[in-house]
């Protein structure tokens, strides 16, 4: 398996349908930020799966109740694909991108795109890149305004390396980390049009989705934590969610090769899941002096954002990359 969590193999319910069929050639073409998920999946011939244990493919298909918003790189794949082991929560694998770029398909086109749920059960999906658009929290009010929100942020020096690592994958030819993160070098004058650093100037993004929504509808996941305690960070969501607690430290294990927590083998059948190779990628080294001056340009950001939401993210005490 390449980007989603390695699974077993797909319940006999989750047949293509021409909607998804098209969502994954879509996926595959555009720079979807799980671009090798798409491709592992069109070759599986679906785009969406249940829970663990798998759910029949009964129910009807609904809208989303909760959504996974960003931060692109953020650890949004490890969120989505741990929340789906509950079994109440039915997910699409790919990214929907609808609030962004297929908004002109119109709702019903976005409910055929989800998987069919039983009563109580919560739909969702995952799309980062809604947390840094304009128009969504907007279109997302307009849909439903009692939606959850969740948002999985992690250290804005090293989302932006991590972002830049995705790129440099795809074309080895970009310039270096530290030419593209200045303006000007010499007068240390960081480039803020960047996407790469734009992203993670969390509180300006924020501010937007507060004109929408309050904060209590918006749950702030810790990129960080959700590597060294899965099970806590599970914990939150869940209560969040309003769901019980299914999700816990019985169901992760740490893989020393990987680096990373994985999904232990569900009771039933199958293997360990753990993400694929584009999850947990070895970032490049940057120059020490340009983290550093990173960090000090989103310092204030940052602290703006830690008000806002009530919680200290911590990213001011850790030193360097990762
Ligand atoms: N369990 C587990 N396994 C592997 N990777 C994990 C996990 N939990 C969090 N992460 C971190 O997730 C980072 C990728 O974030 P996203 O899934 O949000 O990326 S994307 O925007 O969908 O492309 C990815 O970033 P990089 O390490 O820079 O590749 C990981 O650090």
């Amino acid at each position: 398996a390449r980007d989603a969590w390695l699974r077993t193999p797909l319940a006999p319910g989750e047949m293509i349908t021409a909607q998804s069929a098209l969502l994954e050639r879509e996926a595959q073409e555009s720079s979807t930020t799980d671009e090798e998920l798409a491709g592992r999946r069109a070759a599986n011939g679906s785009s969406e799966r249940g829970g663990a244990a798998s759910t029949p493919d009964y129910g009807e298909k609904k809208l989303p109740q909760a959504l996974i918003i960003g931060v692109k790189k953020g650890g949004t794949r490890a969120l989505l694909e741990a929340i789906r082991v509950h079994p109440d929560v039915r997910a699409v694998g790919v990214e929907p991108h609808f609030f962004d770029r297929n908004y002109e398909k119109g709702l019903e086109w976005y409910r055929n795109v989800m998987p069919k749920t039983l009563d109580g059960q919560v739909t969702m999906e995952k799309t980062p890149s809604y947390f840094v658009t304009n128009e969504a929290p907007k279109r997302i009010h307009a849909m439903a305004k009692d939606i959850k929100l969740i948002v999985v942020v992690r250290n804005p020096v090293t989302r932006a390396i991590s972002d830049y690592t995705q790129t440099l994958s795809k074309k080895p030819e970009i310039p270096t980390f530290e030419v593209l993160a200045f303006k000007n070098r010499t007068l240390g004058l960081i480039d803020a049009s960047w996407s790469a650093i734009r992203i993670g100037i969390y509180a300006l993004h924020l501010e937007n989705w507060l004109q929408y929504f309050p904060l209590s509808q918006i749950l702030f996941v810790s990129g960080e934590r959700l590597i060294v305690d899965p099970a806590g960070e599970m914990a939150k969501v869940q209560d969040f969610l309003g769901l019980k607690r299914v999700v816990t430290e019985k169901h992760f294990y740490f893989n020393k090769t990987k680096g990373f927590p994985c999904l232990k083998k569900p009771e039933d059948s199958g293997a360990p899941r753990c993400l694929g190779k584009s999850k947990g990628r070895t970032h490049p080294h940057i120059d020490p002096d340009v983290i550093h001056r990173l960090q000090k340009f989103y310092r204030p950001f940052n602290m703006m954002f830690y008000q806002m939401t009530g919680q200290d993210f911590q990213w001011e005490r850790e030193e360097g990359d990762k």
